[in-house]
C-alpha cells in the first residue's frame, strides 16, 4: 500500500504564498500526472512529498503516516537533469543506490548483501534496457540513456512511491517515446504511486491514471504574491467517460472569486 494524503496543504515563502490549500489523495499504485503554468508549484509540490520542502501549513501523509521531513528509500526521484555519479560506471551507480536503499548510515553491504546488491543493480539496468552498457560511465551514454540509468537509481531502493520531475523534457520525441514504453510496465509490475510532474500535456494523459492541474484562481495586480496555486482540474482517467471534478477553465479575475 502506498496511498499519499494531501491534508490542507500550503507552500509559503515569507510573504509568497506558492501553493494554497491542496486537500486530496492518491490511491495506491495511481499514476497521477500533474500539469499546470511554468511557475505555480508543481515542482514545489514534489519536493514537499519527497520531503526537501516542508509544507508550511497542513500534512502530507502516506498510509496514514506523516511523511518524513527528509527523504528515504520510500520515496524515489528522477529530475529532469541527474546528476549520477561520473566517476562510477552504470552497475557502480545502480549498486550504489541500492546500498544507500538498504544501509543508509553506512552506504554499503558487504558478503552476501554485497552479492544481492549487484545481482538486483544487473536486474535493473537490464529492465530499462542498458544491459551492454553496464561498465560504461555517465559520459559515454546519451541523455535518454542517462535517464534510464536516473530511473534504474531510483527503483534500486524499492521505493513505495516514485517521483518524477519533467523526467523526459529533455529529450527529443524518439527517446521520450522510448521512455514513456519503458516507464509503463515499470510502474506496473512495482505496483508504486507516481507523481509525475510534466508541461507535456499529451504525455500526463497517454501515462497518468489521473490528471490535475495546478494554476491561481485568485489574482491581486498589486501583490503577485498574494495567492498561491490550487487544483483547478482534477480527472480520474480509469473512469469511463471522465469528468473534470472541478471546473475552473481559466483564472477566475480577483473581483470575481470574493
Ligand atoms: N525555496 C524557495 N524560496 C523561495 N521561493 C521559492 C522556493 N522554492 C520555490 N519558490 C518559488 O515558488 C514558485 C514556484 O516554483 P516551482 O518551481 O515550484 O514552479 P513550477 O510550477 O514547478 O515551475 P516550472 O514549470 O517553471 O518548473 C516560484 O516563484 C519560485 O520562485
Amino acid at each position: 500500500m502506498s496511498t499519499i494524503t494531501v491534508e490542507n496543504v500550503w507552500a509559503e515563502f515569507g510573504d509568497q504564498i506558492v501553493i494554497e490549500n491542496l486537500d486530496f489523495e492518491v490511491k495506491s499504485g495511481a499514476f497521477l500526472s500533474v500539469v499546470g503554468p511554468s511557475g505555480c508549484g508543481k515542482s514545489t509540490f514534489l519536493r514537499m512529498v519527497l520531503g526537501q520542502d516542508r509544507p508550511s501549513r497542513g500534512r502530507l501523509l502516506l498510509d496514514g503516516k506523516p511523511l518524513p521531513d527528509e527523504p528515504d528509500a520510500d520515496r524515489g526521484v528522477v529530475f529532469q537533469r541527474y546528476s549520477v555519479f561520473p566517476h562510477l560506471t552504470v552497475l557502480g551507480n545502480v549498486v550504489l543506490a541500492y546500498e544507500l536503499g538498504q544501509s543508509r548510515f553506512l552506504g554499503k553491504l558487504f558478503g552476501a548483501a554485497k552479492r544481492r546488491a549487484k545481482e538486483r543493480a544487473e536486474e535493473l539496468i537490464v529492465a530499462v534496457g542498458l544491459g551492454a552498457h553496464r561498465d560504461k560511465h555517465p559520459s559515454a551514454l546519451s541523455g535518454g540513456m542517462q535517464q534510464r540509468l536516473a530511473i534504474a537509481q531510483a527503483l534500486a531502493k524499492d521505493p513505495k512511491v516514485l517521483l518524477l520531475d519533467e523526467p523526459f523534457g529533455a529529450l527529443d520525441p524518439g527517446t521520450r517515446a522510448q521512455m514513456h514504453a519503458l516507464i509503463k510496465p515499470l510502474w506496473e509490475q512495482a505496483g508504486m504511486t507516481v507523481i509525475m510532474v510534466t508541461h507535456d500535456l499529451k504525455e500526463a494523459f497517454n501515462l497518468g491514471t489521473r490528471v490535475v492541474a495546478f494554476d491561481k484562481v485568485r489574482h491581486d495586480p498589486q501583490a503577485p504574491g498574494r495567492y498561491g496555486a490550487r487544483v483547478t482540474y482534477d480527472l480520474d482517467l480509469t473512469r469511463e467517460g471522465a469528468v473534470p471534478v472541478l471546473g475552473f477553465a481559466r483564472p477566475i479575475p480577483l473581483m470575481a472569486a470574493q
